[in-house]
């Protein structure tokens, strides 16, 4: 800075010490009107050369003051962003470093756990009266039924066998014994005759660990393999918590339900309803026990229909969330008494955007429950999330999840796009009726239903843009035997239990490996074995093609030679070989996952859609 910038800075703003002290710059006081005379005078003498010189003198001293700031502020920056430079780089090159020291799989570890972290910001599974109010519930629920002395008897170590015996995992603080009959299950008498008529004499894995768990009165993760007869494992709690409390004191209209089963499609729902019906009547018509009402609640039922248990006291819902939510908010129904609630296929349930439908309708339950989750497929992040909203939950685990059913024969071929319908003719002659076709595009669904209609099959269709007395119509053929062939997309793949399917063909192979599962599931169940044909092309991707590779290995079933020459990228890369955590596909990770993919862009144009149409009232 010059001397004589330094001079009219410290001119312009003199510190009160400096007026004090020196006498020069004592300014006397001026009166107002003589400083406006004098302002004035000065305006007149603008004119004047000698004005204007110091003017201009001083106008060049304000602006070499000025560039002279400017370029010591430029230098400034420039130090500055030097040391900021030398300190990025630093920080960076220490990163580098350790990043060089980290392995691929580390690296990609890293990786997934923050999207997992990014997905796992979600609220728990609770009531939104429940999370406003901070209510949390601490304790399991009490029930009345205790297991036979001698199984309360045996150490743990001959509990853990049993489940070893059966690839049974379990999780979970004081996990009950397991029992491996219906019997020291304490299943009423009339109950088991039923269930032996229709072969069920002894418990599956899923079973005879997860009924004892939720007779315990324990909120409960159960995973099995598709058509190992989850099913019952959570029916029978209900049907036996209801009979306990109708026997107590006898329910009267208005009164209940003890009990809701959600499922994810009315065909699901239909099905799981009549085997409740079943069950409580096998035990009503013994004249031992009462009679249990159960209602079927979905949409494309009237509820006239239903008028006969809406008159009574209901013990026991089976529904799909639309319709109870709606039955809820008309009061038509109300959850004042109900303590148990479980969610079929219910990884499914979350990830078709139920997910608020099912905070609503916990948001219905005015006492504690208990939670029972079920499903073939549970991806780790939905057993995460689920565990965070139960209480003292039990998991209970038979096999990886989403693995496929090991009593099914897992046939993969190559077939051109062109002529993918000539040869399903061909190989529906591999087994004998009835044989579901599956594809996940509607428009293909109808497509092959008229070409073997053409052919002569006896073919029915079932998709979801199929009017509802249609899709009743379909099955309900198709479970009679009436039709040969069941033509389907994915929403018949969803624990829909056909009688004695031989043979499931997949005509196109869905994106997501846990729909192959489900879909294939439709063969090989309760025991019996089956075969799975499925289609592949050029179409296919490849990310699909891996998934399915792996699932056969693991199923330790034929890989066709054009499977093998796929190679996992990541194997090149170094990375780690673990499913993902969001599909449960074992052919990538996380960060290509494409279930994830899809659910972000449905999660995208949900938000666009709803700021296109939000704001205002
Ligand atoms: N203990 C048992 N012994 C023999 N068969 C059984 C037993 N339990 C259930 N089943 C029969 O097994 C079949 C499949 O049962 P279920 O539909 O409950 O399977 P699931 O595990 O729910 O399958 P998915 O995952 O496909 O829904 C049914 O026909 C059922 O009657």
């Amino acid at each position: 800075m010059s001397d004589s910038a330094k001079r009219r800075r410290v001119q312009r703003s003199p510190s009160p010490q400096y007026k004090i002290e020196s006498d020069e710059e004592y300014e006397p006081y001026v009166p107002v009107a003589q400083r406006r005379q004098a302002k004035l005078a000065k305006l007149s003498a603008w004119g004047s050369s000698t004005a204007r010189d110091n003017f201009k003198e001083a106008r060049v001293d304000e602006e070499r003051e000025d560039e002279e700031q400017e370029e010591e502020r430029r230098r400034e920056k420039v130090r500055r962003g030097r040391a900021l430079l030398v300190e990025a780089q630093e920080v960076h090159s220490k990163k580098a470093s350790e990043d060089a020291k980290k392995t691929e799989a580390e690296k990609e570890e890293e990786e997934d756990a923050h999207i997992l972290a990014a997905i796992a910001s979600r609220k728990k599974l609770a009531s939104d009266r429940e999370l406003a109010k901070g209510i949390e519930y601490t304790e399991t629920l009490r029930t009345s039924w205790v297991p036979p002395r001698y199984i309360r008897a045996r150490s743990e170590e001959k509990n853990q066998k049993i489940r070893e015996t059966h690839h049974i995992i379990v999780d979970g603080q004081d996990i009950p014994a397991p029992i491996d009959s219906f019997e020291d299950m304490k299943i009423p008498q009339p109950l088991l005759k039923f269930l032996k008529s229709k072969r069920i004499t002894t418990p599956t894995p899923i079973q005879l660990q997860g009924i004892p768990v939720a007779f315990s009165g324990r909120d409960m993760i159960g995973i099995a393999f598709t058509g190992s007869g989850k099913t019952l494992a959570f029916c029978l709690p209900l049907i036996m918590l209801a009979l306990e409390d109708e026997s107590k004191l006898p329910f009267v209209r208005g009164e209940g339900p003890i009990g809701v089963i959600l499922c994810p499609s009315r065909e699901l729902a239909s099905q799981t309803y009549e085997n409740v019906v079943q069950w409580a009547e096998a035990l009503s018509n013994s004249g031992n026990y009462p009679r249990l009402n159960t209602l079927l609640c979905m949409g494309g039922i009237s509820m006239s229909e239903q008028s006969h248990v809406l008159n009574k006291g209901i013990h026991i819902v089976v529904a799909t969330p639309g319709r109870l939510i709606d039955m809820l908010e008309k009061r038509k129904l109300n959850f004042d008494s109900c303590k148990f609630f479980c969610m079929d296929e219910a990884d499914r349930m979350v990830d078709l955007g139920f997910e608020d439908d099912v905070r609503n309708i916990m948001s219905f339950f005015k006492r504690q429950r208990q939670t029972l989750l079920f499903s073939a497929t549970m991806p780790r992040k939905i057993q995460d999330f689920a565990q965070q909203s139960l209480i003292r939950p039990v998991l209970v685990n038979v096999g990886r999840a989403g693995a496929a059913n090991l009593d099914v024969l897992q046939v993969v071929e190559y077939v051109k796009q062109e002529a993918k319908m000539v040869y399903l003719l061909e190989c529906l002659q591999k087994t004998a009726p009835p044989v579901i076709v599956f594809s996940d595009n509607k428009n293909e669904v109808d497509d092959i239903q008229e070409y073997l209609l053409l052919k002569g099959v006896e073919a029915v269709a079932i998709h979801g843009s199929k009017a509802q007395e249609e899709r009743q119509y379909a099955i309900k053929s198709f479970k009679s035997g009436a039709k040969d062939v069941m033509v389907a997309s994915g929403v018949a793949s969803k624990g829909l239990d056909f009688n004695d399917i031989q043979h499931v063909i997949i005509f196109s192979m869905p994106k997501e490996i846990e729909d192959y599962v489900h879909q294939i599931g439709r063969t090989g169940r309760s025991g019996k074995t089956g075969i799975a044909t499925s289609f592949v092309n050029m179409n296919t991707p490849e990310q699909t093609l891996l998934d399915l590779k792996y699932l056969l290995m693991e199923a330790a079933q034929k890989v066709p030679p054009f499977l093998q020459t796929i190679e996992d990228p990541r194997a090149a890369q170094g990375g780690s070989l673990k499913g993902c955590p969001v599909c449960g596909g074992l052919g990538h990770s996380i960060s290509n996952c494409p279930k994830l993919e899809d659910t972000q862009r449905r999660q995208m144009a949900s938000h666009r859609t709803s700021q296109d149409t939000g704001g205002g009232y």
